[in-house]
């Protein structure tokens, strides 16, 4: 993929050296999050907000510090709507995503969303809108005067800084991801703008492997760049069997060097939701894994075949026996969350001390709080960058899940 390099996406390893990478920082979307909302928006608990922007600053500054480019979610975004036809199908489409319906309310938002900036509409497009701040707004909305219980016109989406998910970079490509959750899905509007109409990516031919309008899903937390050659996609809780074969199809078709995929079958439940949750590749032959999942877990190969058609097999070898056959490597090491110690390892996973972040081969971004498994990392001569993640890790997520790499160097 040489000819490639100057594609403003370049992702071939999980590893290579990272280049740039997109963030979001938290904002007030979590502060409109409440205990009635927590299980429909995918939380766990209410962070503050103030310590989790903290701790997100010194997650974007240990980047920094390594070299990363740190662009940042919300500025491509209102980047992204500057001419005002492409800001004025942004509120529609956003006003569709969000259940928006009834004429009378739309043009009170409609209103009430014109004397925004660019940069303050996106912020509230992420925030939600809550009801009583379209109280100055004249309204004619017999839903509104009904259903007086419910806080917001329009919810916010506080799981948007874990930007793995949304959408993923493989290759010099992407995925356009359709979320299992009505509340995720709505946050893939944002890449969907940004490569459409940001100068940074419009018109430069960037392929998408699977598209927002697909009705299975499948979520950049389940997908795996092993190498130039070989991506691992989880088929979990929130990504379908059927997005993995549809990501197949397409990619090998293009022309790009992936040969395999393999499927991941991990177990179905809220802890393990992504792939990454539970294995992460933080070396040329070394790799995270939670150990509860080794038990269960059945691996698929696809590989491409003749004609536009693919293979697929069950693998019946050991993870190592597999990783080593299809990365072409003589010995493969898998380090578990806590050394497996059953409570560490549970504790800590749940607190995503498997989902590290690699910066460059053997050179991770990890939560603080996971010292037995960091200290593990370490005897095993990966070197650990810590990050403090209290209130970030509320959301269920760790440096992977809140980084989506645009550019890495090849390894
Ligand atoms: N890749 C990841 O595992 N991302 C973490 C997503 C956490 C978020 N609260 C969710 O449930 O979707």
């Amino acid at each position: 993929m040489s000819d490639n390099k100057k594609s403003p996406l370049y992702v071939t390893s999980e590893i290579g050296k990272l280049k740039t990478v997109l963030l979001h920082r938290p904002g007030k979307e979590v502060e409109n999050l409440t205990p009635d909302l927590m299980g429909r928006l995918l939380f766990d608990d209410i962070p503050y907000l103030k310590v989790a922007q903290e701790e997100h600053n010194y997650f974007a500054k240990t980047l920094k510090e390594n070299g990363v480019e740190v662009l940042y979610l919300e500025e491509l975004a209102s980047e992204a709507i500057q001419e005002k036809e492409v800001r004025e199908r942004f509120i529609e489409d956003f006003l569709d995503e969000a259940n928006v319906d009834g004429e009378g309310l739309r043009q009170a938002l409609r209103k009430y969303l014109s004397d925004f900036k660019n940069e303050e509409l996106i912020q509230k497009a992420m925030e939600g809108i809550r009801k009583k701040e379209l109280s100055n707004v004249k309204m004619k909305s017999l839903a509104d005067l009904a259903d007086n219980d419910y806080p917001f016109v329009v919810d916010p989406m506080p799981n948007l800084y874990f930007t793995r998910d949304p959408f993923a970079t493989i290759g010099t490509g992407i995925t356009l991801n359709h979320m299992r959750t009505e509340t995720r899905n709505r946050e893939t509007i944002f890449a969907k703008y940004i490569f459409e109409n940001h100068p940074r990516f419009k018109d430069k031919n960037i392929p998408i492997w699977f598209n927002r309008d697909e009705t299975s899903s499948l979520e950049g937390g389940d997908e795996l760049v092993l190498s130039d050659k070989v991506i691992a996609v989880g088929i979990s809780e929130r990504t379908d069997a059927i997005s993995v074969e549809k990501l197949a199809r397409n990619i090998f078709k293009d022309g790009q060097t992936f040969e395999t995929i393999l499927a991941f079958n991990i177990p179905k439940k809220r802890a393990f939701m992504h792939l990454d949750t539970v294995f992460t590749m933080v070396d040329y032959d070394k790799f995270t894994i939670h150990p509860e999942i080794e038990g269960p877990l059945t691996v698929y190969s696809i590989t491409k075949g003749d004609n536009g058609e693919i293979n697929i097999k069950e693998e019946n070898a050991i993870l190592e026996d597999i990783l080593k056959k299809y990365l072409g490597l003589s010995n493969v090491t898998l380090i578990r969350c806590a050394g497996g110690d059953p409570i560490d390892s549970s504790r800590e996973q749940w607190n995503d001390g498997s989902n590290t972040l690699a910066i460059a081969p053997g050179e991770v971004v990890v939560y603080a709080r996971n010292y037995v498994t960091n200290k593990i990392l370490q005897e095993h001569g990966i070197k650990t960058h810590i990050i403090p993640g209290s209130e970030l890790s509320r959301g269920r997520g760790g440096p992977r899940c809140m980084s989506m790499p645009l550019v890495r160097e090849d390894i």
